[in-house]
C-alpha cells in the first residue's frame, strides 16, 4: 500500500516538476521585463502573471497535500514533497496577494526611479543611485557635498515607501501564518534550518573585536582628515564619510586612510581603465576564471540576453545588479549597470557566481534549483573573487604593479580587503535584525527609523549626518528593503565564503596552516582542477541536501564558523591592535549626540 503511494508520488513529482518549470519561466520572464523596463504595461503584466501563477501553485498544493508524504520512506521523495508544501506568499487569498505584490512594486519602482539634484548644480536633477550617487560617494572628499547627497537620497528613495512597507509587512505576516509560522521572520529563518537568530549572534560576538579595531583606526584617520568637529574621538562615525551611501563597505576611503601610504596602489580601478577594460571584458575575464577550474562557460543565450551596461535610452529600470535563472535549463542572464571600477570588477564575479551555481544544478528537479541555503548562493562568486583579489593573481593579470611582497604591502592589501569584508559584517547582520523586529511587531511604524538607527549605532558604530525623525524612512533607501530581498544571506555569505576559500586553497595546494609562504590572503586557486571539481560537486547539489551536508562535502565542517575570516585577517588584527594602542585610540564608541529618535 505505502509502496504504491510512493510510486504514485514519484510519478506526481515528475508531472509537478514540469508544470513548475513552465510557470516559473513565465513568472521570471514577466519580472525580467518589468525590472528591465518599468512601464505601466510591464507592471500590469507582472502583477497579472504573478497572480495566475499563485493560483496554479495553490491548486497544485492541494494535490501535493493529498499524498501521505510524511510517512514516505524514500527520503529524497519526502524532501521534494516537503519543499512543495511551502507555498510562501502564494498561500494568500488573491486579493491580499495583489495588495502585497503592488506594495512591493510601488517600493521597488520608487527606488528605481528616485533621482536627486546635484550639489554643485541644483538645476541638474536626474542623478540616480547608479552611477551618479555611487560615484559621488566613491570620489568626493567634500563633507558638505556628501552630507547633502546623503540627505537628498534618503529623502527621495526612503521616505516615500513608509506606507507601502507597512502594508507589505502586514501581508507578508499573513502569508507566514498561512504557512504555519508566527511571522515572516521565522519563515525567513527556516531557510537556514534555524528556529531563531541565536547562531548569528554567536558569530557576531566572535567577529566584533576585529570590527572594533578597524572601526577605531578608520575613525582616527577620518578625524585627521576632516577634523575633530566633523569626526569625534570617541563617538560613532558619521555615515556620509565612509565612501558608500549606506556605509556598508568602506573601500573608497582606503586611498587616504591606508596604513603605509608609500607602497604600491592596491585599488585596481586605474589599472582596469588603463587596460581598456569594458563591461564585456570584465564578464569574459570572470568567465575565464571559472573555466580555468573546469567549471562551465556561459551559454550563448547568456551573452545575447544579458544587460551588462545601463541602456542610454532613458528608460526606467532596476539597475541593482542581479542574476537570473529562467528555469528552462538554457536561459540564464545578468542585469548590471556596470562601470569600470575595482568594486564593479568584484560585483561582476559575484553575479557570475550566481550564474555558475545555476549552471551546475540545472539538471536537478526544479524544486532543488536553489542554493543549499541563501548564503551559499551569495558566496560562490565572492569565493572566486577572493582568489582574483590576491596580490599573486592581480600580478598575473597585470593589474597590480610588481611591488615588494613585504610585510607593509601585505598589511595594505589586507586592510583594503578588511574595508570590504570585515566592515560589511555588522551591516549584513543588522538589516534583517531590523526586519525581524518589524515582522514580530516589536518595531512599529512610529519607531521604524528610531530602531533602525539604534541598530546602526549599536552594531556598526555609525550615526546619521543629520537629525532624523519618523518623517524619514531610511531603511527603504537600501535596495533590498524596497525590493523585499532577504538580507541575512549576505551576512552568512561573508562568513562561509572564508570557510570555502580555506578548503579550496588547501585543495589547490595554495594554503598550508602556519606556512607564511602559503597564506589564505595570498592564495589563488586559478587553474586548480582539484579545487574546481570539489566546488562543482557541492554546487551540483543545489538544495537537494540539507546545507550542513553540502558544507561538509567541501570543508569537512557541518557548521558556519568565523574561524575562516579570523584566520584570513589575523595579521591585520594584530597590526590594528598595535597601531590603536600606539596612538591611544579609544576602542568602541560612545552614544551618538545626533537626534534620531
Ligand atoms: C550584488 C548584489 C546582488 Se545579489 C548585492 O545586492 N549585494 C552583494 C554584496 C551585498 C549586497 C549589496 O549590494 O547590498
Ligand atoms: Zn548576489
Amino acid at each position: 500500500e505505502r509502496q504504491a503511494e510512493e510510486a504514485a508520488g514519484r510519478q506526481y513529482m515528475r508531472k509537478l516538476d514540469d508544470l513548475t518549470s513552465k510557470s516559473k519561466n513565465r513568472l521570471v520572464i514577466a519580472s525580467w521585463n518589468y525590472e528591465s523596463n518599468i512601464t505601466t504595461y510591464n507592471q500590469e503584466q507582472m502583477l497579472q502573471i504573478s497572480l495566475e501563477v499563485a493560483e496554479e501553485e495553490k491548486e497544485s498544493w492541494k494535490e501535493t497535500m493529498s499524498y501521505l508524504w510524511h510517512e514516505f520512506e524514500d527520503a529524497d521523495l519526502k524532501r521534494m514533497f516537503e519543499k512543495y508544501s511551502r507555498l510562501g506568499t502564494s498561500a494568500l487569498p488573491e486579493d491580499l496577494n495583489q495588495r502585497l505584490i503592488q506594495a512591493v512594486n510601488n517600493m521597488q519602482t520608487n527606488y528605481a526611479k528616485a533621482t536627486i539634484c546635484d550639489y554643485k548644480d541644483r538645476t541638474k536633477c536626474d542623478l540616480h543611485v547608479e552611477p551618479e550617487v555611487t560615484d559621488i560617494f566613491a570620489n568626493s572628499e567634500d563633507p558638505e557635498e556628501l552630507k547633502y547627497t546623503w540627505i537628498e537620497w534618503h529623502k527621495a528613495a526612503g521616505a516615500p515607501s513608509r506606507g507601502n512597507f507597512t502594508e507589505y509587512v502586514e501581508m507578508d505576516n499573513e502569508a507566514a501564518k498561512l504557512n504555519g509560522y508566527d511571522t515572516m521572520a521565522e519563515y525567513w529563518l527556516s531557510e537556514y534550518e534555524m528556529k531563531n537568530e541565536d547562531e548569528f549572534a554567536t558569530l557576531w560576538n566572535q567577529i566584533k573585536p576585529l570590527y572594533q579595531q578597524i572601526h577605531a583606526y578608520v575613525r582616527r584617520k577620518l578625524r585627521e582628515k576632516y577634523g575633530e568637529s566633523v569626526v569625534s574621538a570617541k563617538g560613532p562615525i558619521p555615515a556620509h564619510l565612509l565612501g558608500n551611501i549606506w556605509a556598508q563597505t568602506w573601500g573608497n576611503v582606503e586611498k587616504f586612510t591606508k596604513p603605509y601610504p608609500g607602497k604600491p596602489e592596491v585599488d585596481i580601478t586605474a589599472a582596469l581603465i588603463a587596460q581598456n577594460y569594458t563591461p564585456l571584458k570584465m564578464f569574459q575575464t570572470a568567465e575565464e576564471f571559472f573555466t580555468s577550474l573546469t567549471l562551465s562557460e556561459m551559454p550563448e543565450l547568456f551573452w545575447e540576453r544579458s544587460i551588462l551596461e545601463k541602456p542610454n535610452d532613458g528608460r526606467d529600470m532596476v539597475c541593482h545588479a542581479s542574476a537570473w535563472d529562467f528555469y528552462d535549463g538554457e536561459d540564464f542572464r545578468i542585469r548590471q549597470c556596470t562601470t569600470i571600477t575595482g568594486a564593479f570588477f568584484k560585483t561582476t564575479h559575484h553575479e557570475m557566481g550566481h550564474i555558475q551555481y545555476y549552471l551546475q544544478y540545472k539538471d536537478q528537479p526544479v524544486v532543488y534549483r536553489r542554493g543549499a541555503n541563501p548564503g551559499f548562493h551569495e558566496a560562490v562568486g565572492d569565493v572566486i573573487a577572493l582568489s582574483v583579489s590576491s596580490p599573486k593573481h592581480l600580478r598575473v593579470m597585470g593589474l597590480l604593479e610588481d611591488g615588494a611582497d613585504d610585510q607593509e604591502s601585505n598589511i595594505n592589501q589586507l586592510y583594503k580587503m578588511g574595508l570590504d569584508k570585515i566592515v560589511f559584517l555588522p551591516f549584513g547582520y543588522l538589516l534583517d535584525l531590523f526586519r525581524y523586529s518589524v515582522f514580530r511587531g516589536i518595531t512599529t511604524p512610529r519607531d521604524y527609523n528610531c530602531h533602525f538607527w539604534q541598530l546602526r549605532e549599536s552594531l556598526q558604530g555609525v550615526e546619521p549626518p543629520a537629525p532624523r525623525s519618523e518623517d524619514d524612512f531610511d531603511p527603504a533607501a537600501k535596495y533590498h528593503i524596497s525590493a523585499d530581498v532577504e538580507y541575512m544571506r549576505y551576512y552568512v555569505s561573508y562568513i562561509i565564503q572564508f570557510q570555502f576559500h580555506r578548503a579550496l586553497c588547501q585543495l589547490a595546494d595554495q594554503y598550508t596552516p602556519g606556512d607564511s609562504n602559503k597564506t589564505l590572503s595570498n592564495c589563488d586557486i586559478y587553474r586548480s582542477e582539484e579545487a574546481g571539481k570539489a566546488l562543482g560537486k557541492m554546487l551540483q547539489l543545489g538544495s537537494s541536501k540539507p546545507w550542513p551536508e553540502a558544507m561538509e562535502m567541501l570543508t569537512g565542517q557541518r557548521n558556519m564558523d568565523a574561524s575562516g575570516v579570523l584566520e584570513y585577517f589575523q595579521p591585520l588584527y594584530d597590526w590594528l591592535k598595535a597601531e590603536n594602542e600606539r596612538t591611544g585610540e579609544f576602542i568602541g564608541w560612545e552614544t551618538s549626540t545626533v537626534q534620531y529618535c
